[in-house]
């Protein structure tokens, strides 16, 4: 099979980079976690911080026993595929695998496309720059809207309309625009708390 075949079939990725670090974000902030993070997306967010992951052919096309592989040379067993958007690839048989070898399963993703995989925690941060595929929402645990608007406040509440009910709710500051957005979603968060803050700790602590 050539290398375009298997990469639409999961069996080859192209990865932008992979790290163990600890997760900065979200529902497992502070848990040491390897990062897997897939080249290519088509969601053009303006303030992606990681634009430099859009173009898939950048990247080196690896198979996934080798992803799964390196991921055992570290001592924690939570792994985050990222990108990029993750879900532009089949994520079926790199999570059958990563299970398979005793990994627990996050997933980072805008929901731009349909759902695959076998993950034990979905974050779901959907973005007004391409429409979310319907098969995210019953999927995800965690829905994390990043506020760099003022209109970004409503189109968090319309994303949490259409999540379970179980699914938690957080609000990440852009981070160019952490200073003015931190206080104002503090008094969000105080007045509407079933919402919670996420931060980029990691930024803070000045590692990946
Ligand atoms: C780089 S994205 C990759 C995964 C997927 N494409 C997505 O957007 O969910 C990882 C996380 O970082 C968030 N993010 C990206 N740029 C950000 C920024 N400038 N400030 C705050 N959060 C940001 C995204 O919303 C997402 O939750
Ligand atoms: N430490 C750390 N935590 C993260 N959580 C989500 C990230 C991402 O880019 O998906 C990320 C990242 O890039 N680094
Ligand atoms: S969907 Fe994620 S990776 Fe893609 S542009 Fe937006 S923040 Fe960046
Ligand atoms: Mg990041």
């Amino acid at each position: 099979m050539n290398t375009k075949d298997q990469v639409a079939k999961g069996l080859m990725l192209p990865i932008m980079e992979a790290f163990y670090t600890i997760q900065g974000e979200g529902r497992f902030t502070g848990h040491p976690a390897y990062f897997i993070r897939l080249g290519g997306c088509d969601v053009g967010c303006v303030w992606c911080d990681v634009k430099e992951s859009w173009e898939a052919g950048k990247w080196p096309v690896l198979s996934i026993e080798q992803i799964v592989k390196e991921g055992l040379n570290h001592p924690g067993r939570l792994v985050v595929i990222t990108g990029g958007e993750p879900l532009m690839y089949d994520l079926g048989p790199l999570t059958k695998m990563l299970k398979e070898k005793g990994f627990t399963t996050n997933i980072e993703t805008s929901g731009a496309h349909p759902f695959s995989g076998d993950f034990d925690w979905v974050c779901f941060s959907p973005k007004k720059f391409k429409k979310p595929h319907p098969s995210i929402y019953e999927q995800a645990n965690e829905l994390k809207v990043v506020v760099f608007h003022k209109s970004d406040f409503d189109f968090a509440e319309e994303h949490a309309a259409l999540v379970n009910s179980s699914c938690e709710k957080r609000l990440q500051p852009e981070w160019s625009k952490a200073e003015k957005f931190t206080p104002i979603i503090i008094d969000y968060v105080k007045n509407h708390p079933t919402w919670n803050i996420s931060l980029q700790t990691h930024k803070f602590m000045d590692i990946p």
